[in-house]
C-alpha cells in the first residue's frame, strides 16, 4: 500500500497572501525507487525532504513525466496519465541545481524558449520574458549567455524562465544548492515573494531546514522510497520521526517502545563519569566529532546503542573534558528538558 500524505491545509488555502489554483494529487510507484501518495492544494508550497536516495528527484521525475511510473497523476482535476500526457503538454515549471539552461541561447532566448513552446508569437514572448527577468533582478543580463553569468544570476533567469510559463506545478530541485550563503539567502528570500504569488502547486526539494521553515507550507519527508512523516514545518521540526529530520533541525530524538523522545543538544550534559539518574536519559558514547557552533562547541556521540547523538558544550568544558573524537563520555539529559510524542507516520489525521 502506497503511504499516504495529505499536504495543503486549509491553513495553506486560506492563508495570507497565498494565490490558489490548481490542485495536485498524485499516487506514484516507482519499482524499488518510491511508492507515495501526494495531496497539495493549489498555492500550496510542499517541502520535500529526506537523506540521500529517498526518492526526492524520483518523485519529481515522475510528476515532470521524465520518470517512467506506475499510479496516477491530477492536477487541476485533470488527469495528466489517463491517457498519459506527453512531457512537453505537461504544465510543468523545472528549476534544478545546475540550472539546465541552454548554452547557446541568452537569457532572454532561455526564458521566451519556454513561451514559444507553449504557442507565443515570438514578439510577445520576447517581451513577457523581459519582464520575468526584470521581475527575477536581472532584466540588464538579458542578452547574456549562461555562462556569462554567476550562478545565483542563472539561476534567477531559470526561476524566470520556469514561472514565465505560468505551471501548474513548480518543481524545484535543490535550487539553492552550490551558491553562495549570501546569494542564497538573497534568492530565497525572493523566491519566497514569486511563491506567494504563485497559483499552482510547489515542490521544493531541500536539505535544508531553513527552506522547509521559511518557504514551505507543508513538508512531505521521505525516507527508503516511503513518505515518513507530513505536517506543517512547525509540526515536522518540533516532532521528527526519522533521524534525518531530526537533524535537519538540530534535535536529538531517541525512540523508546511507542514514543520518540526529542531534546535540544543544549539540554544534554556531558560527563566523564557515569552520572546518576533513570537508565532512560544517559548514554555512555563516544566522540565522533567535535566542531564550533556560534559560541558553543557541538559535539557528536555514539552511544553504546550505536545511536548518534548531539550535545553542545563551552569552549571551556570541552578543554577541560578533552573532547577529542574518540573519548569515551557519557551524555545526561533531564526529564524536563525532554519531549515526547507517538510514533507515528503522520501529525496529522
Ligand atoms: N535512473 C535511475 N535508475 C534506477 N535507479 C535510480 C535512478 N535514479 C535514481 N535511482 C535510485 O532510486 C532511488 C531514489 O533516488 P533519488 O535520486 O530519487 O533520491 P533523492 O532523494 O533525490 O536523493 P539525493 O538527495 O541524493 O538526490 C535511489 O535508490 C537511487 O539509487
Amino acid at each position: 500500500m502506497a503511504d499516504h500524505l495529505v499536504t495543503g491545509s486549509e491553513e495553506a488555502l486560506s492563508g495570507p497572501g497565498r494565490a490558489t489554483g490548481p490542485g495536485l494529487h498524485a499516487r506514484v510507484r516507482v519499482p524499488g525507487r518510491l511508492d507515495a501518495e501526494v495531496t497539495a492544494a493549489g498555492g500550496s508550497v510542499v517541502a520535500v525532504i529526506g537523506p540521500n536516495g529517498a526518492g526526492k528527484s524520483t518523485l519529481l521525475g515522475a510528476l515532470a513525466g521524465t520518470t517512467a511510473m506506475a499510479g496516477e497523476v491530477e492536477v487541476g482535476g485533470r488527469s495528466w496519465t489517463a491517457p498519459p500526457l506527453a512531457v512537453r503538454h505537461r504544465r510543468v515549471g523545472l528549476v534544478f541545481q545546475d540550472q539546465s539552461l541552454f548554452p547557446h541561447l541568452s537569457a532572454l532566448e532561455n526564458v521566451a524558449f519556454g513561451l514559444r513552446a507553449r504557442g507565443r508569437a515570438r514578439t510577445p514572448a520576447r517581451a513577457r520574458a523581459q519582464e520575468w527577468l526584470d521581475r527575477l533582478g536581472v532584466g540588464e543580463l538579458a542578452a547574456r549567455r549562461p555562462r556569462q553569468l554567476s550562478g545565483g544570476q542563472a539561476q534567477r533567469v531559470a526561476i524566470a524562465r520556469a514561472l514565465a510559463t505560468e505551471p501548474e506545478l513548480l518543481l524545484l530541485d535543490e535550487p539553492f544548492s552550490g551558491l553562495d550563503v549570501g546569494v542564497a539567502t538573497a534568492l530565497r528570500i525572493e523566491l519566497a515573494r514569486h511563491l506567494a504569488d504563485f497559483a499552482g502547486v510547489a515542490l521544493l526539494v531541500t536539505h535544508h531546514a531553513l527552506d522547509a521553515l521559511t518557504l514551505a507550507d507543508e513538508v512531505l519527508v521521505l525516507d527508503g522510497g516511503r513518505v515518513a512523516q507530513t505536517g506543517t514545518p512547525r509540526d515536522v521540526a518540533a516532532h521528527p520521526l526519522t533521524d534525518h529530520v531530526a537533524r535537519l533541525v538540530g534535535l536529538n530524538v531517541v525512540v523508546d517502545a511507542d514514543t520518540n523522545r526529542s531534546f535540544p543538544p543544549s539540554a544534554v550534559t556531558v560527563s566523564l563519569r557515569a552520572p546518576e539518574g533513570s537508565a532512560r536519559n544517559r548514554w555512555r558514547a563516544s566522540v565522533l566529532s567535535v566542531v564550533p557552533h556560534g559560541d558553543a562547541v557541538r559535539l557528536l556521540a555514539r552511544t553504546d546503542g550505536a545511536q548518534e547523538l548531539i550535545a553542545d558544550v563551552t569552549p571551556e568544558a570541552a578543554v577541560e573534558l578533552g573532547l577529542d573524537p574518540g573519548r569515551e563520555v557519557w551524555l545526561t539529559v533531564k526529564e524536563t528538558s525532554v519531549r515526547t510524542y507517538p510514533r507515528t507516520a503522520s501529525m496529522r489525521p
